[in-house]
């Protein structure tokens, strides 16, 4: 099947990668013009034959707005569009709502794998309408793993369906990880486990919490045994925000979930006004000792 595929990053590079391995024929569009074989998105949709279907996968936001709405002027009724990206699934609304309006399709899909997507291939949740899913269902195949395809594609529901579904995925990430980290740092804190990745990579067969997330750890571990080349300071591209706020809409609790996120939003702070104003209260009402600040740290004092 002809694709059109827009965004060749980490994740779009090696997409194209995978299915031209399957026998794909597919046209890349990417404002690197040493990976792209477009030289501008009227390009990409002029070198497609019609009914044409293009793959969006730019980062999510502005920039695949940006990219609908491009693509909205550039292409015909029967035109399908995919968005691949971390897209929240409210915006993939908005996107169908636009380009339904010109006759053209549209179709979300959450993808999950990575940069291993390539070898191992994608984990893939769409929403839209079964005729597009069915007519896309070629390049799913071909980017999802090898094996049932129920064990690694989902047609989840409507438009939104599928970045909803990877919204909770990813909301699940977060207190995977978490879980994991939090394990390791108690084992690292304990005076009687003397060989802590020995421990985890015990982990990896037999036990109750084995998994790809705990694979991955071990990795690491393997070539940084304390983890100390790197910082403990995590960033968010959003999802996990998202998954607490649809909890609190849906007013599912999702303890877990907060936890690991606003973890995350702990990591980046050098001092926490927060813990400072604990230590000052707690200064306050038992006398109890405070930590003072030195001349460069932080910009309030605790008092005593
Ligand atoms: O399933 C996946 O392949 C990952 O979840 C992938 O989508 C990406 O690495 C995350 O979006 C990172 O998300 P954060 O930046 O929020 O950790």
């Amino acid at each position: 099947m002809q694709l059109g595929l827009v965004g060749l990053g980490k994740m779009g590079f090696n997409m194209r990668e995978r299915l031209r391995r399957a026998g794909h024929d597919v046209v890349g569009y990417d404002r690197n013009p040493d990976v792209s074989d477009a030289s501008s998105l009227a390009d990409l949709v002029a070198k497609l034959d019609g009914p044409r279907t293009v793959w969006i996968m730019v980062p999510a936001g502005a920039p695949t707005r940006q990219t609908v709405e491009e693509l909205g002027e550039l292409l015909s009724e029967g035109d399908l569009v995919i968005e691949g990206g971390n897209s929240r699934f409210t915006d993939d609304q908005e996107h169908a709502k636009f380009l339904a309006a010109k006759g053209i399709g549209y179709l979300d899909c959450g993808v999950s794998g990575g940069v291993w997507g390539l070898e191992n291939g994608y984990g893939l949740m769409v929403g839209g309408d079964k005729s597009n899913v069915d007519r896309a269902m070629p390049i799913f195949d071909a980017l999802r793993p090898e094996g049932p395809r129920e064990e690694g594609f989902a047609h989840a529901g409507a438009v939104g369906a599928g970045h909803f579904s990877k919204m909770v995925h990813n909301g699940i990430e977060y207190g995977l990880m978490q879980a994991y980290a939090e394990g390791f740092e108690l084992l690292d804190a304990s005076e009687v486990v003397t060989d802590v990745p020995s421990v985890i990579k015990a982990w990896q067969r037999g036990t109750v919490v084995r998994s790809w997330l705990l694979d991955l750890l071990v990795r690491a571990l393997d070539s940084d045994p304390e983890l100390d080349d790197l910082r403990g300071y995590v960033e968010d591209s959003g999802e996990g925000r998202w998954t607490v706020e649809e909890a609190i809409n849906h007013a599912v609790p999702a303890p877990v979930i907060s936890a690991a996120l606003f973890a995350r939003f702990a990591s980046r702070q050098e001092d926490s006004p927060a813990m400072r104003a604990v230590a000052a209260l707690r200064n306050q009402f038992g006398g109890h000792a405070v930590h003072k600040a030195g001349p460069t740290s932080g910009s309030g004092s605790t008092g005593s």
